[in-house]
């Protein structure tokens, strides 16, 4: 972290969640996958994160390993998750249990697995409620109601009383949104909470969310590999590559003028933009290795159009790229920009050296 705070920052005050140089590993027979290695960001209050990345680049492991549920042969080996100045990291289950569905809530992206199928969703919301806020009886039946209502579901009172499976997927999410917002959380972690629904219900969900986010001045982290739901909904982005953010922004900034290549290559294959001639689609040919080993090369080389020898012999570190801000950090040896090839080189080489993600 930089001492110099940008002024933007400094007035939204501390961040309410730090994540800070994480490295989680998983231990398989094969090898050991190096799933999120180094990855730091900060999330404010009243701000949306998205985290973007095609499948397999470490998001959700991102999400798991804040939560502390990242299960055999999982293991959260390095950093600090600072959250409410006190790190997560050392929290006994306990603690992080109360943590969990708390003052820290996660929706899915399948409502199946947050809902069970044997409860009516009003006894869920209602559990919720009883175990995070001592709410009982009829002011949890009222309470319960009234979050099905905050949450878009008509007739309310009545549906409170239905199971799961009597609700679409659409409002089987919304009744997902209703239990986590039961707890009254300061933050919510979303992972692909729209993937599973139709165009008009993503929508719908995500218009939901800001509404919920502005009432409530709800931090939330959003993971998607949809970098057309991520200009609908982030404040900022952070573009996630094989175990590593790779590129970070506000969000307008990163679509303006996005400075690293993988980023470049995602909004390119977003449909209406970057059609090749012929009107196809552009992606990004090949696809993301498994970060198997300590990176002390650029991961993205092997696919990157503009690729030269050392990315090959240099991992690249974060560095500010931003044309007028200092808030908009790329790894990538083609940056900083206003220094010659070798004297940026040597930046990457000097900070890599001396610990990796030191932004
Ligand atoms: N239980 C596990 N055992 C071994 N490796 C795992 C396990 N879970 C995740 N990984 C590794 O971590 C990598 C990152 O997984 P993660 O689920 O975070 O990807 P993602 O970015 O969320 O992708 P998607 O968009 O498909 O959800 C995987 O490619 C895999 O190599
Ligand atoms: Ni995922």
């Amino acid at each position: 972290m930089s001492t110099e705070q940008p002024t933007e920052t400094r007035q939204k005050g501390e961040p309410i969640l730090s994540v800070e140089n994480v490295r989680t590993s998983f231990y398989t027979d094969k090898e050991v996958i190096r799933a999120v290695d180094g990855v730091s960001f900060d999330i404010y209050r009243g701000e949306t994160v998205g985290i973007v990345g095609e499948s397999g680049s470490g998001k959700s492991v991102t999400a798991r390993s804040i939560m502390r549920l990242v299960d055999n042969p999982g293991r959260i080996e390095n950093g600090r998750i600072m959250y409410d100045g006190e790190n997560l990291l050392d929290k006994k289950p306990k603690q992080m249990r109360a943590i969990r569905g708390g003052s820290i809530a996660m929706v899915f992206q399948d409502p199946l697995t947050s809902l069970n199928p044997v409860y009516t969703v009003g006894n869920q919301i209602k559990e919720s409620l009883r175990l995070h806020r001592g709410m009982s009886g009829k002011e949890a039946t009222k309470e319960a109601i009234e979050l099905l209502e905050a949450v878009g579901i008509p007739d309310a009172h009545r549906r409170i009383r239905e199971y799961p499976h009597q609700f679409s997927g659409g409002m089987r999410q919304r009744a997902v949104i209703a239990m986590a917002l039961a707890c009254d959380p300061e933050l919510l972690i979303c992972d692909e909470p729209t993937t599973a629904l139709d165009v008009t219900i993503q929508a719908q969900i995500l218009e939901l969310l800001e509404d919920i986010q502005e009432e409530r001045d709800l931090a939330i982290m959003f993971i998607t590999h949809d970098m057309g739901v991520i200009a609908e909904i982030a404040d900022r982005v952070n573009v996630m590559y094989a175990g590593e953010i790779v590129e970070s922004a506000p969000a307008v900034e990163l679509f303006e003028s996005p400075k690293h290549p993988y980023t470049q290559g995602l909004l390119n294959s977003i449909p209406g933009q970057g059609l090749e001639e012929g009107g196809r689609l552009s992606t990004i040919e090949g696809d993301v290795p498994t970060p198997n080993e300590e990176p002390t090369y650029c991961r993205f080389a092997p696919r990157c159009p503009k690729a030269f020898a050392e990315c090959d012999t240099v991992h690249p570190v974060p560095v500010e790229v931003g044309d007028d801000s200092t808030q908009h950090q790329a790894s990538c040896l083609l940056y900083p920009k206003n220094l010659s090839k070798e004297e940026a080189l040597d930046v990457h080489r000097e900070r890599g050296a001396k610990g990796g993600d030191q932004r």
